[in-house]
């Protein structure tokens, strides 16, 4: 095994600078236990500003970035741009991408396989909906979800994949440990048979879905959850016992 612990935060569409200044104040403060990866992803017009504030042990990451380098793409940002300000993250297939903005499967695939071809490491979001979940559909979705940048790409070195059960986000409603983990290995199984044992072994799968300092510490406990992917909890300074869940 040996997978590094991963935090990421996403901060969604939240904050300004003064906010921003507090969360890198208590990012700084931590202490942030070294064996765990943390990322924070931050709106497109403050990554700079966030990329200059953040401590060294703490990684910015855009939210979102297009399919190609440059063009007539009106509002996008791309990897090419993420890497020139110095970054090296990008979370790709958010669920509320998916279903705000409309990103089917092949998009997020294509965006992933891009994001890597540019040198980006890419944190990459599946989930199922309450419906798909009570229809019985839970696997298939996470499955054709993942197979379909399974297709695109063939070095997973530089990819976690974050589960986060739709029904779970911002609602308060976390999965249970059991639940979370259930899935988790149902997806290293999956990898191991469709893609090669050796990342099913490495790949890290982190857990997001209402993740709070009361919830972390029992979620990480199981086996196959990796870290976590944070919302509403990575806006507050409880976001470093989160971090620290491991500990
Ligand atoms: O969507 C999430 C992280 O990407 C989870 O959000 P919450 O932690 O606010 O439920």
């Amino acid at each position: 095994m040996g997978r590094k612990f991963f935090v990421g935060g996403n901060w969604k569409m939240n904050g300004n600078k003064a906010g921003i200044d507090g969360i890198i104040a208590f990012l700084k403060a931590g202490p942030i236990d070294p064996n765990v990866d943390v990322v924070v992803g931050c709106p497109a017009i403050y990554l700079d500003y966030a990329r200059q504030q953040c401590p060294d042990n703490v990684q910015v990451a855009a939210q979102n970035a297009y399919k190609v380098p440059s063009g007539a793409f009106t509002g996008e940002i791309s990897p090419a741009m993420i890497a020139d300000i110095g970054l090296q993250w990008v979370i790709l297939g958010h669920s509320e991408r998916r279903a705000i903005f409309g990103e089917s499967d092949e998009l997020v695939a294509e965006k992933t396989k891009h994001a890597l071809d540019a040198g980006l490491k890419v944190i990459a979001c599946i989930g199922e909906t309450l419906a798909e979940r009570e229809a019985g559909q839970t696997e298939a979705v996470v499955f054709r979800q993942t197979a379909a940048i399974a297709a695109k790409i063939t070095d997973w070195t530089n990819v976690v994949l974050a589960y986060e059960p739709v029904w779970a986000i911002g609602t308060g409603k976390t999965a249970s440990p059991q639940q979370a983990q259930e899935v988790h290995a149902k997806l290293r199984e999956w990898l191991k048979e469709k893609v090669s044992p050796e990342v099913s072994d490495s790949l890290r799968i982190i857990y997001g879905g209402s993740v709070t300092a009361g919830n972390a510490k029992e979620l990480g406990q199981e086996g196959d959850i990796d870290g976590f992917l944070v919302g509403g909890a990575s806006l507050k300074p409880d976001f470093i016992q989160i971090i620290n869940a491991k500990q």
